[in-house]
Parts: structure tokens; C-alpha cells; sequence
């Protein structure tokens, strides 16, 4: 049986963690169900602090006005700031397999934009036997959003991102950009003259 996949399919992979792929994701994801898009959000598994009251798929859910734990399946939470596989270890829980985050990921029967949400970095392990990176090509997306700063040293980062990168369709968001501030700008302006990638400074211009 082949399972509904939605028309596009998008893989969010940031420059480092904590850099804003929830929260850019879930207002691109907003602005998106604003305008009649039915749009969904999955993030296969999601590590956190212990004491946190709202995790990503509780974000996410808002946004995309889906379950959180179908945005992220309930045995997929692991109260432990570690990247999942070392969470698991932590909390003595069995090893995650990519193929297996991959075969729980179930889309609704017609969903026009897709987001799958990874963790960390691009490669910021994600399961035992792989990374972000790996669990967004055995997912086959058809594009890349990736979420960066606007700050010094973003080029370096974002840079050593696209390279690791297979040849897809590449959108840079540069989170909390700033238009007053001016190496902000000049960032903007350098990215967007020397990479192979659209570059946004907020969530209107995605196309
Ligand atoms: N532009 C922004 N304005 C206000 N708060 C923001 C913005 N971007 C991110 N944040 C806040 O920064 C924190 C980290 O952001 P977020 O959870 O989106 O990062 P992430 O890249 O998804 O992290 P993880 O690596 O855990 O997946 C959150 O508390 C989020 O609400
Ligand atoms: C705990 C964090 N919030 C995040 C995991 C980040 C792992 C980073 C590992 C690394 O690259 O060193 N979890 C998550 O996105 O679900």
C-alpha cells in the first residue's frame, strides 16, 4: 500500500540547535494555513529538558493545528537535552533506527506542504545509526528550508550546511534578522550573491 505523501515535501535543518527551525517553522506554517494550504508538520523525535512544559511538537501542533503527538509520536519524547540517540542511552531506552523515525512518519490523505522538522544541527545525530541529514534524504524531500542567524560567523555555518547538502532546492531563513542592524544586511547581501540558495530574511518571501 502506498502511503499519501503531501505535494511538496519540505526537510527544516538548521545551523545549530536552539537556532529557530520550531519557532521559523511554525510561523511559516501560519502565514501558509492563512492563505488555504492544507499543511502539515512532523518532527520524528524530539529531545528536551525534563522540566520543559511546551516541547517542539506542542509548537508545532499549534501552528499546524494537528495533535502533537501526531506531529511527534508519544514514544518519540525523551526529557533529556541530548541529541535522541544519547537521550535514549540516558533514559535506558531502546535505540532509534532511522528506517524506523522514517516508516512512523504518516502524512493526512491531502496535504498540500509537508515540513520535517529534524534536531540540532545538520548533522546532530538523530537516531543510533544516523543524522539529520540522513533521515531527510531516506525521506526523500523534495526541498531543504534551512534556518540560520543573522549574527557573525552565520556565513561559515550555513556554508559548511549547504555543502553537506545533495543537490535539492535550498531556502536560507535568517532568523531574528534585523534590518537596522547593518552586518545583518551585509550578511544578507553576501549569502545571497555567493550561495546557490534563496535567502529570506522573515517568513513572507517563501515561495
Ligand atoms: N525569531 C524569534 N523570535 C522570538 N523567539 C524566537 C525566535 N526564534 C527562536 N525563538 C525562541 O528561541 C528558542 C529556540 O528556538 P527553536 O526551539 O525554534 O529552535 P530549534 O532550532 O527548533 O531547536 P532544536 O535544536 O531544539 O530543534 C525557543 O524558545 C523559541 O521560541
Ligand atoms: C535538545 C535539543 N533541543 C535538540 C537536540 C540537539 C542535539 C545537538 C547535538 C549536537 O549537534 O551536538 N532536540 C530536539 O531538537 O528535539
Amino acid at each position: 500500500m502506498s502511503h499519501p505523501r503531501p505535494a511538496r515535501l519540505v526537510g527544516v535543518i538548521g545551523t545549530h540547535t536552539d537556532i529557530g527551525k520550531t519557532w521559523a517553522t511554525s510561523r511559516l506554517i501560519e502565514r501558509l494555513r492563512a492563505k488555504g494550504l492544507r499543511v502539515s508538520a512532523r518532527k520524528p523525535v524530539q529531545s528536551f529538558e525534563a522540566h520543559a512544559t511546551v516541547t517542539d511538537a506542542d509548537v508545532l501542533a499549534a501552528a499546524s493545528g494537528e495533535d502533537r503527538c501526531v506531529v511527534c509520536p508519544s514514544h518519540r519524547w525523551y526529557p533529556r537535552a541530548l541529541a535522541p540517540p544519547m537521550a535514549a542511552d540516558c533514559l535506558s531506552q531502546d535505540p532509534i533506527k532511522v528506517n524506523d523515525l522514517v516508516a512512523e512518519i504518516a502524512w493526512p490523505a491531502e496535504c498540500d506542504i509537508g515540513f520535517v522538522e529534524t534536531v540540532g544541527g545538520l548533522r546532530s545525530p538523530i537516531a543510533h545509526d544516523g543524522d539529520s541529514l540522513d533521515l531527510l534524504v531516506r525521506v526523500n524531500v523534495d526541498e531543504f528550508l534551512l534556518i540560520a542567524d543573522a549574527a557573525l560567523g552565520t556565513i561559515n555555518a550555513i556554508q559548511l550546511t549547504l555543502g553537506a547538502l545533495p543537490v535539492l532546492p535550498t531556502t536560507i531563513l535568517l532568523n531574528r534578522f534585523d534590518e537596522t542592524n547593518e552586518l545583518h544586511r551585509l550578511n544578507r547581501d553576501w549569502l545571497a550573491a555567493h550561495c546557490d540558495a534563496g535567502v529570506l530574511t522573515d517568513t513572507a518571501g517563501w515561495r
